[in-house]
């Protein structure tokens, strides 16, 4: 017996940033990591992040979001996810009501986020976090804008000096030329587990193609080759404007699509806006968990 049994969920997704919604609020239940495992094994249920809605935590907030991977592990912070939420918060048969302008807190912080038009949400993702000891990294670097990095014997020696950025998780994004002229479904997870970030990392292709515009590719932490990173599009416009390869607003072009990245000036917040749809809603099937390890 799980208390997840029978649970609704929602399969949505943020530019194919594969999401799944469950609201746990009025209810202790907490999802465990095998359960997340066995919820992703399952077509049904497919996710790259599944988002879990608590009660609040603070007053003056109307959320508390759990964000779990593929892997059962959990992040501070999912910006396609964390737009499906609002939606669900807002508008579904069952989990609506909320008003058009939410704060939900994750591990990383409290995050504002609102309604633009039927299908497209903002999230303020928070402030960018640059230190070393802040991403983390396993050791000191002066300057996060390039960290370098003994990538080993793998053939793709023109992959280095990344730049370093937590955005609620951590984030490390490659300068290249041409994303696709790399592998990143090979590299990707020996770069995640790199023991220069204790706690892995999300792991970016980024191609500038101009001062208000990314090509992106990520390779998720905890999950793998993904169609979109919302986290991972606000890494890469404050690390491409720190390096002055961009203005401070950009438009990030990733396989499922464009997200607005805006790293704002006057506060140092990131504003990060992009659509959202529901694919279907359904109920977790008990067997699913029945044996789940
Ligand atoms: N897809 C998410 C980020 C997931 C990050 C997760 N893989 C981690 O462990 O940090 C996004 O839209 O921001």
């Amino acid at each position: 017996m799980s208390a997840l049994d029978h649970h609704r969920f929602l399969k949505m997704n943020g530019l194919g940033n594969e999401i799944v919604v469950v609201d746990l609020r009025g209810s202790k239940t907490r999802i465990q990591p095998h359960e997340a495992r066995a919820i992703a094994a399952d077509p049904r249920s497919r996710f790259d992040q599944l988002m879990a809605i608590h009660d609040p935590v603070v007053e003056g907030t109307d959320a508390y979001l759990r964000i779990l991977n593929t892997d059962g592990s959990e992040s501070g912070a999912c910006g396609n996810g964390t737009r499906c939420v609002a939606w669900a918060m807002m508008a579904d048969a069952q989990m609506g009501g909320s008003p058009e302008r939410l704060t939900l807190q994750t591990k990383a912080g409290l995050l504002p986020a609102w309604r633009v038009s039927d299908l497209v949400f903002t999230v303020d993702m928070g402030r960018p976090r640059l230190r070393w000891d802040e991403i983390p990294l396993a050791e000191e670097f002066r300057d996060t804008r390039m960290i370098e990095l003994q990538i080993g014997p793998i053939d793709a020696p023109v992959l280095h000096s990344p730049s370093a950025v937590n955005m609620g998780n951590p984030h490390a994004i490659f300068w290249v030329d041409d994303v696709n002229a790399h592998d990143l479904a090979r590299v990707g997870s020996l770069l995640e587990n790199h023991p220069v970030f204790p706690e892995r990392a999300n792991i970016s292709l980024a191609e500038v193609r101009g001062p208000e515009h990314i090509v992106l590719r990520v390779w998720e932490r905890g999950v793998g080759l993904t169609r979109a990173c919302g986290s991972a599009a606000c890494a890469a416009v404050v690390a491409a404007a720190r390096k002055k390869l961009t203005g401070r607003k950009a438009t990030v072009s990733l396989p499922g699509g464009d997200l607005t990245i805006e790293w704002r000036e006057s506060d140092d917040r990131v504003l990060m806006t992009g659509p959202v749809e529901l694919e279907w809603e359904g109920t977790f099937a008990p067997a699913l968990f029945a044996g789940a390890a």
